[in-house]
């Protein structure tokens, strides 16, 4: 059946669904938009604060309700108190419960997130070579692509198809270069635009994150939407995070963006374990030559500013763009060229000061 056609369907289904109170959840003015995905099915259910428990019933029932016509997509809904999320900073400055603790993920021993200031910067880029800079350094390493908004990461690694859902529901992550990968991109169709409002968006990521058999990693690398906002906030307060890699390019715009990320980590008590300056200069394809184009060294200036470490530099360099474009990633494909060396050695760095990464 068409995508709409779901969501109609699931609509119609929710209309048994009773809720607290009396009525129907699918005359609920807290329901969202259903979105319906080639792979997921996705809606969130607001409710007044203090009102999550009493919804509880309903949004298990919400749920199977949605499954029996969602044609085999993966159902997540969400049950939010929108208030509540956005008085979490206050009621902590109140002395009120902050957010809930931070939660291990099975099979996860440790959580690295790669973030950027702004968008374009290659954050994703750098984020699948780390990935697979980690696995040739030997560790059992996943990549979970939370940029939900622009999905990349099928792309890059070029996965096909959805990734298969168990019987229990849980999914079976694309395996790709010998990493485990995510992607909410691979249940969406080409150009397909979804737009998720912050609590879905969480609560999307929260099951990709969560309902994923990951089946024993030492890192998973979490490529996080660019910017700092709500969704980067509460995801990076979900899990507990062994640190985060800023990208940002050498140019100054871009470097205050950065700056903006790393005080979002900060206060959200993310360890910061380095900057990343990518695009760092340009190496001409025919000659070799090196050109420092765009005021190279602006990242290693900012970061001793911050006194955070400086990871190192990658280059501008066509081999990076095409080969991402193309599913291939250089530290994969070309595992001794210079670009692989660079992201490499950038691996090395951050494994020295974070030794308990090594399995
Ligand atoms: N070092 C590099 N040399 C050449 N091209 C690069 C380099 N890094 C990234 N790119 C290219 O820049 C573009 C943007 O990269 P990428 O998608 O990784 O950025 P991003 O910061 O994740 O963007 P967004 O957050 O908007 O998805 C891609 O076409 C990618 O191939």
């Amino acid at each position: 059946m068409a995508n709409e056609l779901i969501a109609t369907a699931v609509r119609n289904a929710l209309a048994s669904v009773e809720i607290p109170g009396g009525g129907e959840l699918a005359g609920y003015g807290g329901l969202s938009e259903i979105i319906v995905t080639t792979g997921a099915v996705a809606f969130a259910i607001s409710v007044a604060p203090g009102m999550e428990a009493a919804f509880g019933p309903a949004r298990v029932a919400a749920q199977a309700a949605a499954e029996k016509v969602a044609e085999g997509r993966k159902v997540m809904v969400s049950l939010t108190s929108d208030r509540a999320q956005a008085a979490t900073g206050q009621a902590k400055a109140q002395g009120r419960p902050g957010p809930p603790p931070r939660e291990a993920v099975p099979g996860v021993r440790h959580i690295v997130a790669v973030g950027s200031g702004k968008g374009g910067v290659g954050k994703s880029t750098v984020a699948v070579n780390l990935a697979l800079g980690f696995a040739a350094e030997g560790l059992r390493t996943g990549i979970l692509d939370a940029d939900l908004y622009g999905p990349s990461i099928p792309k890059l690694l070029g996965l096909e198809g959805k990734p298969a859902v168990r019987d229990d529901g849980i999914f079976a992550p694309h395996e790709a270069y010998g990493l485990k990968a995510m992607s909410i991109g691979s249940m969406l169709t080409a150009n397909q635009a979804v737009v998720w409002r912050g609590p879905m968006a969480t609560s999307a990521l929260r099951q990709l994150l969560r309902e994923s058999d990951w089946g024993g990693l030492d890192v998973l690398v979490v490529d996080l939407p660019p910017g700092t906002g709500d969704i980067q906030i509460s995801l990076v307060q979900q899990v507990p995070l062994l640190g985060a890699v800023i990208v940002s390019t050498p140019q100054d715009l871009a470097l205050i963006d950065a700056k903006k990320a790393m005080d979002m980590l900060l206060r959200t008590d993310v360890p910061i374990l380095g900057l990343i300056e990518n695009m760092s200069y340009f190496v001409a394809p025919d000659t070799g030559k090196r050109y420092d184009i765009f005021g190279h060294g602006g990242a290693k200036t900012a970061a001793s500013t911050f006194d955070i470490p400086f990871l190192g530099e990658i280059p501008l360099v066509m081999s990076i763009r095409e080969s991402s474009d193309a599913g291939r990633p250089v530290v994969a494909t070309d595992p001794d060229g210079a670009e692989a060396q660079a992201f490499r050695a950038i691996v090395r760095t951050i494994l020295a000061a974070s030794p308990q990464l090594k399995p």
